[in-house]
């Protein structure tokens, strides 16, 4: 069985296939300092301007020696010291050997650095060594890592701190970069209060566009935030006509699904084209999308964890792609059951679960507690989502089960 039980679903594969193939990057670029450029999506691959390192320098430190002295095991004379940023800029010539620190620049004529620890004997400026030494020991070839006009980033990468420093070391100052994708964030409910205010019987916080403006910074987006509308047809036309008008894209929680005051979906049908209602995926069936004159509408359901699973797996990599990213599907492992979980067949489930490994290396799994879609204590203390699909039903301990680990810019 699959999503034709549930009259109207489409599976989540087929919901991500249908919106990343409705959406293309957009063509801003801006230049920026490289500090700048963590979490942003390059517009150009980047090349390597120089060598690294750009010269033979020691990974140690100890003595830098000609090789076929030290096998003569003659003592070698110590004729100078080569710092990091102070190179000995003689050559070592034959018999003699130069004191060295990491880092420091091999000097002409010697091929070989010796650990300080292996030094045996040392009288006035003669020195012994002991122990097993290979010719090229502890020396950092030029262009080792890195050699000149070789690529180092491809477009489109998205630039973490590693890659900030990895283009430090190049001396890459500015990098080009996609502009911020311009997200819209609202929630819809009269129900809903800002934090910082008195809650009245059937108010709750709206912790939603919280949530989703944390994500959406993690991810690296520009958040124009248009806080909460209450459920009027008229209030919510005007804020959305608004964010169309400034964003690229328009998220909204609530309001979504088939109750007497879900508006969103006739109002995104009358200002624009919906293109999609509920999705085989719990939480989060109700999830829609459509398009207004500028930008892409996706519409949340207000069920915090929907909320909160929707963006992950569905409007996340539709927003990448328009950021000029390429989104990668997630890496599942294969986990062992510690309890038995109920499901039945029809949509994809997405359970909150914690991972662990035992000492055999086999990975452990376990739900964090109970699953419902406002239920929010269960996320605290998970490190993964159990994925089950449509077709897979009720599971005993001891099973295997996918788990999708959760990763940065997600959870
Ligand atoms: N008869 C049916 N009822 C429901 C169905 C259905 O198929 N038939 N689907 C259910 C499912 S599944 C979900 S998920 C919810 C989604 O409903 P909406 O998207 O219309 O969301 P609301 O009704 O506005 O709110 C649902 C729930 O979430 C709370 N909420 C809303 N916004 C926020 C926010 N910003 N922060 C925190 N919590 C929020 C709201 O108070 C409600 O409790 O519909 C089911 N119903
Ligand atoms: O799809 Mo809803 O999120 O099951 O509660």
């Amino acid at each position: 069985m699959s999503c034709c039980d549930q009259p109207g679903l489409i599976s989540v594969n087929d919901a991500l296939n249908k919106l990343l193939a409705a959406v293309k990057p957009h063509a801003d670029y801006e230049e920026l300092p490289l500090p700048q450029a963590l979490h942003r999506y390059l517009a150009q691959p980047i090349y390597a301007l120089v060598d690294n390192p750009a010269w033979h320098n020691s990974a140690m430190d100890g003595y830098a020696v000609r090789f076929a002295d030290y096998q003569s095991g003659q003592p070698l004379t110590v004729v100078g010291t080569a710092l990091a940023g102070k190179p000995y800029t003689k050559s070592v010539e034959k018999g003699q050997c130069v004191r060295i620190m990491t880092g420091a620049p091999i000097p002409t004529g010697a091929d070989t650095v010796i650990m300080q620890e292996q030094l045996c004997e040392k009288r006035s400026d003669k020195v012994i060594f002991s122990g097993e030494v290979r010719q090229g020991d502890h020396v950092r070839l030029k262009g080792e890592d890195i050699k000149q006009g070789k690529i180092l980033l491809p477009a489109k990468h998205q630039c973490s701190a590693a890659d900030i420093g990895f283009l430090a070391a190049q001396g890459i100052s500015t990098v080009t970069v996609y502009r911020k994708l311009k997200v819209g964030l609202l929630s819809t409910g009269d129900e809903l209060k800002a934090l910082g205010t008195t809650l009245h019987l059937g108010d709750i916080y709206d912790s939603n566009r919280y949530m989703l403006n944390a994500l959406l910074s993690n991810m690296g987006c520009d958040v124009h935030d248009f806080g909460i509308i209450a459920d009027n047809v008229q209030l919510i036309k005007d804020t959305l006509i608004k964010a169309n008008n400034q964003c690229d894209v328009i998220i909204t929680s609530g309001g979504v699904s088939v109750g007497e005051a879900d508006y969103i979906k006739d109002i995104i049908s009358e200002l624009g084209e919906l293109h999609l209602w509920k999705v085989a995926i719990k939480p989060g069936k109700p999830f829609a999308y459509g398009w207004l004159s500028n930008a892409l509408f996706l519409g949340l359901p207000g069920n915090p964890v929907s909320a909160l699973v929707t963006f992950c797996k569905l409007a996340l990599p539709a927003m990448v792609k328009m950021t000029g990213g390429e989104y990668l599907p997630p890496n599942y492992l294969c986990a062992t059951l510690t309890h038995p979980l109920k499901k039945r067949q029809g949509r994809t489930e997405y359970i909150r679960s914690h991972y662990t490994s035992n000492n055999e290396g086999e990975l452990l799994v376990t739900p964090t507690g109970k699953q419902g879609s406002a239920i929010m204590s269960s996320l605290v203390g998970a490190n993964c989502f159990i994925v089950l699909d449509e077709n897979q039903e009720s599971m005993v301990a001891g099973e295997k089960v996918m788990i999708e680990v959760f990763q940065p810019p997600l959870l």
